[in-house]
């Protein structure tokens, strides 16, 4: 800071102000110093001649000219040519001189001219000349002394200015250093101000930006002034919104207590339900038979059949005979059933599946349920378990799952989740094959018919499809009659001497209330259950009705084994009944329909139809419980 460049200017000034006065003083005494080397030689001025010269001018010069004017004068007797040397040193003293010669000279010159004659006056003359000139040259060497001292004094005086000078050159070049490095300073200044000058930019840049923000402020603060009005008026509303929400979560509380009460009853009235429902089933008996009566083709009435109008579980098959003695007429011998119930050729499909439709209950609270259809070739089979395409003809199968779909779904929001997985196998010549195929014919897997060790029964390399809605099942049942025609088409009527078997397996869950249910529901279409002569059939076909008649009448001997509660019941003897096994046990409902062919010349294989659906009817399958855990 003591380098601040207005002090040291101000110093600067001041010492060369100082010096510059020295120098005025001090230069006219160095000029003259410098031109004193060349001794001055007095020009025009007097040669003065040394003692040793004679005082007296020679006596050859005229006395008319004593004097030379403004010329050089002879002086007998001077200063030493040091002192005059030392004379010559001033200017001005040298004109005093030259005038004080001049003077004596003159004064010489004044006198009152004698006679040649007066030698002694001109002595006189002389001497007082001489001291007159003594006198003059005492003065002179006075004023010369004077000179002297002066400047010595001078010289002195010059001693100091000259170490005043050297003392102020060396501060000159100190203030050199200082304004070197002031200049510096400037470069740092000029870049400071040049960083002013962008800084003051900025500023007034952030200066527009702070007024733009300011301006923003004020929007903003008279937006927020607005904003807590609303606020506050909000609050107010949420106030009583919160009042009217704990109100209302209490109800909720409430309703929530209710419905979890009424869920409880629910649920105890579902168990409650499926247990009355299964006593109903079994009341009714856990294996059933329907018979059902196809229509005439003309849609007359059949004349051997008889179904009283009062009754729906009876059927009468009669028979007219001619009297053998030839006395009467004729004699009628009549085949009464009695069967679960009897639906004439008139029943629809839908009146049909009513009766049904509890044992299809019974498979989604987890009894495994089998339905097959018993009968001569074209006697309605396929048409009551499959029916036809439009609504009302839909038979046993659609019916049967879209009805458990539905119930399904009813049940979920009791928090029952289930999985439905369906199959189609056909069994033809006792050997299966997979009806929801999709691969090449020609890699069409085997199949074996496998027990699992908790008696579950698979059958290995088909295809079991998880299924979650009706269409989906639909579609699989498509798909099994197309396999079935393509077959079909091979082999003429082959679809009647193979059995169809659809199986849907169904398991539940009811997570909160830890409750599971399994079971199956065997939906079958048997092959034509007509018995041909031994001498009539002859090879393949031999072979078929062989295999046709042998699984059949193994169903009846497996119903018959189980209604009289044998120990050994021969599941294994055909494919069928190793297949039905687990819908054919204790742990199942099973409904048979024996579906009836009205003409007269089917009378025979009706009678043996419903004669083998008598002795099925009379079984009773123990008491079935279902797969709960
Ligand atoms: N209750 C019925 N009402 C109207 N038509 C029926 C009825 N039952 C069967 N039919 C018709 O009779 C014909 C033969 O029926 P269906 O094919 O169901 O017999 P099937 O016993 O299955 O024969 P197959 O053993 O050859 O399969 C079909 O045209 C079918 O539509």
């Amino acid at each position: 800071m003591s380098r601040l460049p207005v002090m040291s200017s101000k110093r600067v000034l001041t010492s060369s102000s100082s010096s510059s006065e020295n120098a005025q003083e001090f230069a006219p005494a160095q000029k003259r110093i410098r031109k004193d080397p060349d001794p001055v030689k007095p020009h025009a001025a007097a040669t003065i001649i040394g003692g040793k010269r004679p005082a007296v001018a020679p006596s050859r010069a005229p006395f008319s000219k004593p004097a030379r004017g403004m010329g050089a004068a002879t002086v007998a007797v001077g200063p030493s040519r040091g002192k005059m040397s030392s004379l010559c040193l001033l200017p001005k003293r040298k004109t005093t001189v030259v005038k004080n010669l001049d003077f004596c000279y003159a004064g010489g010159g004044g006198t009152t001219k004698r006679h040649a004659w007066d030698l002694k006056g001109k002595v006189s003359d002389m001497e007082g000349k001489v001291r007159n000139y003594q006198t003059k040259f005492k003065s002179v060497n006075q004023e010369n002394e004077a000179l002297r001292d002066t400047m010595v004094q001078r010289q002195s005086k010059m001693v100091e200015m000259e170490k005043e000078l050297k003392k102020q050159k060396s501060q000159i070049s100190e203030y050199e250093e200082e304004l070197q490095a002031l200049s510096g300073v400037r470069e740092e200044l000029e870049k400071v101000s040049s960083d002013k000058s962008t800084l003051q930019k900025e500023l007034s840049n952030l200066e527009g930006k702070y007024k733009v923000m300011e301006t923003l402020r004020d929007s903003q603060e008279t937006e927020l002034q607005t904003l807590k009005m609303k606020l506050s008026v909000q609050e107010s509303t949420l106030a009583r919104v919160q009042g009217t929400l704990r109100d209302t979560e209490e109800e909720v509380r409430s309703l929530k207590e209710t419905v979890a009460q009424q869920e409880d009853e629910l649920h105890a009235g579902e168990m409650e339900r499926r247990r009355l429902h299964n006593t109903i089933q079994e009341l009714k008996g856990n294996i059933r038979v329907f018979c059902r009566v196809r229509p005439l083709v003309d849609g007359g009435l059949s004349k051997h059949i008889q179904l009283p109008a009062s009754d729906v579980k009876t059927i009468t098959l009669a028979k007219t005979e001619e009297s053998h003695t030839g006395k009467t007429a004729e004699t009628q011998k009549n085949y009464i059933f009695s069967f679960d119930r009897v639906f004439g050729p008139m029943a629809s499909q839908q009146e049909v599946f009513e009766e049904i439709s509890l044992l299809v209950q019974s498979a989604l609270d987890g009894y495994n349920v089998c339905c097959f259809a018993y009968g001569q070739t074209g006697s309605g089979k396929t048409y009551t378990m499959e029916g036809a395409e439009y609504d009302q003809a839909r038979g046993v199968i659609p019916r049967a799952v879209q009805q458990i779909f539905r119930a399904a779904e009813k049940l979920a929001t009791q928090g029952w989740e289930f999985t439905f997985t369906a199959s189609f196998v056909e069994i033809y010549n006792e050997s299966l094959r997979d009806l929801l195929y999709t691969g090449k014919a020609s890699k069409r897997p085997e199949h074996e018919i496998r027990k699992s060790t908790n008696n579950e029964v698979t059958i290995t390399n088909l295809t079991y499809e998880k299924v979650s809605n009706e269409d989906q099942v639909l579609g699989l049942i498509a798909l099994a009659n197309q396999n079935r025609s393509t077959a079909q088409t091979a082999q003429n009527d082959r679809s009647s001497r193979s059995h169809s078997v659809f199986q849907l397996d169904i398991e539940g869950v009811n997570v909160g209330r830890d409750v599971k249910c399994k079971s199956t529901l065997c939906l079958v279409d048997l092959a034509g259950s007509e018995r041909m002569l031994k001498s009539q059939s002859q090879g393949e076909r031999f072979k078929e009705m062989t295999a046709i008649n042998g699984s059949l009448s193994n169903l009846g001997i497996v119903i018959s084994a189980l209604a009289n509660k044998e120990s050994y019941v021969p599941y294994r003897n055909s494919k069928l009944t190793y297949l039905l096994q687990s819908c054919l046990g204790g742990n199942s409902k099973t409904l048979m329909f024996v579906n009836i062919a009205p003409e007269s010349d089917s009378f025979g294989e009706t009678l043996n139809s419903l004669r083998f659906a008598s002795k099925v009817n009379d079984c009773v399958i123990g008491t079935a419980s279902a797969n709960r855990k």
